[in-house]
């Protein structure tokens, strides 16, 4: 994916004021402060909003999961098969049994638990994309489940790319590229071991600290 020099204006105020970065094959992670257009970006590149000015050079099939989801009242197989009339249920079991969801198939989507439902949508998103776009995919998730998503993303993105948003630092260590937005511009994209303490204190205002355990950085504030 290619985005030239986006910019969005939402009601009177530019929220986006000229984004431009590309992803690579793999785990692409977009980082940024609370209000600082990570979804609004996101929005933007799946069509949802129409950019001011720009240029979204796509050539991969994507697959969008929201980070909150409030379906009218519909079962599981439906959330997964809403939107591709041409699917079978069958299409989703490998992915939801390697997610742990495929007990939930004929439950209501909106009895799961917020964590359940969000890997439902993971289903549906790692089945239908080539390009899977997730905004804040771990949130939500407990340790356990968190590990097994970004171990998962890790996997699979040898066949698919990722662009994901998150406020969990440690998904910088199964990424490919960063992506770190602050109020609506881009402020670094590169390597993720060229993030560096002082590149993140900088965008979150707080002192941040990298420490290194078994090869695997872990950012802690102080
Ligand atoms: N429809 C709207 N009208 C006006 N302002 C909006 C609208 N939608 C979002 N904004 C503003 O745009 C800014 C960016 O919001 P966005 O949700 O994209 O940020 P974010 O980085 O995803 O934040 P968070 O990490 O808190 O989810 C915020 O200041 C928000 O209040």
């Amino acid at each position: 994916m290619l985005v030239k020099d986006i910019k969005v204006r939402l009601g009177d105020k530019e929220i986006l004021h000229g984004i431009s970065f590309s992803t690579e094959g793999g785990i692409n992670v977009i980082l940024g402060p609370n209000g600082s257009g990570k979804t609004t970006l996101l929005r933007t590149l799946i069509g949802m909003i129409k950019p001011t000015e720009g240029e979204i050079q796509i050539n991969k099939r994507i697959s969008y999961v929201p980070s909150e989801f409030f379906p009218a009242q519909m079962r599981v197989r439906d959330v997964l098969l809403s939107g591709e009339k041409r699917r079978k249920i069958d299409d989703y079991i490998e992915n939801a049994k390697i997610l742990g969801v495929e007990d939930f198939l004929d439950r209501e989507f909106y009895s799961l638990s917020s964590g359940e439902k969000r890997l439902v949508l993971i289903c549906k998103a790692l089945t239908e994309g080539d390009l899977v776009i997730m905004d804040e995919p771990l949130s939500n998730l407990d340790l356990a489940n968190k590990t097994r998503i970004m171990n998962i993303m890790k996997e699979v993105s040898k066949m698919k790319e990722f662009l994901i948003t998150s406020h969990e630092l440690d998904v910088i260590n199964i990424s490919n590229k960063v992506i770190i937005v602050k109020n609506g511009e881009v402020v670094y994209q590169g390597k993720p071991s060229d993030v560096t303490e002082e590149v993140l204190s900088k965008v979150y205002g707080v002192r941040i600290r990298k420490y290194e355990i078994d090869g695997k950085a872990i950012f802690v504030v102080n």
